[in-house]
């Protein structure tokens, strides 16, 4: 794992939480993208070598309107920069994890993802990233 690329901030309204992040950053949100297939809107944020990944749901089968429905808003996901996603997935599996999808998917901000589940990873959920 190279670094953590963003954390994901799960909240009903980017534009509303984009207001209050921008103020708490100083900076403003540099891309919102849509990303169909995972039913989600996202808006980012950088800090340093790091980013904000605010995520409002766009359907009610969203994860990330289950999450809040069940827990709020609140932070959402832990992602991490890999260098082959395809060779971290492998590397994972071997060691136990149980990833949520076969292959990597596209992911928001120009990335191929893989989600790990929660339940062994002490109920983080975890996105592994790769630039694409
Ligand atoms: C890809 C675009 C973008 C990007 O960065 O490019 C994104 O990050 S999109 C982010 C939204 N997409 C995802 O989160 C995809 C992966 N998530 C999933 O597959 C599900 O959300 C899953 C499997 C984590 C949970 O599924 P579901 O909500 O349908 O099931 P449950 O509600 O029964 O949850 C099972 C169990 O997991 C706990 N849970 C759920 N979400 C989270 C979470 N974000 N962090 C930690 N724990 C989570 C939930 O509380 C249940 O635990 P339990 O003890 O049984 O209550
Ligand atoms: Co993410």
């Amino acid at each position: 794992m190279k670094k953590v690329e963003h954390i994901g901030i799960a909240v009903n309204s980017i534009e509303t939480a984009g207001d209050i992040y921008t103020k708490l950053l100083n900076t403003g949100i540099y891309k919102v993208e849509e990303v169909a297939s995972e039913h989600v809107k996202t808006a980012f944020l950088q800090t340093g070598p790091n980013k904000i990944e605010l995520l409002e749901a766009t359907h009610p089968d969203s994860a990330i309107a289950k999450f809040i429905a069940k827990k709020g808003e609140g932070i959402h996901h832990i992602a991490f920069e890999v260098e082959d996603i395809y060779a971290e997935m492998q590397r994972l599996r071997a060691e136990g994890f149980v990833l949520l999808n076969e292959e990597p998917k596209r992911g928001a901000d120009n990335k191929l993802v893989c989600f790990v589940h929660p339940k062994g990873t002490n109920g983080v959920l975890v996105e592994l990233c790769q630039s694409v």
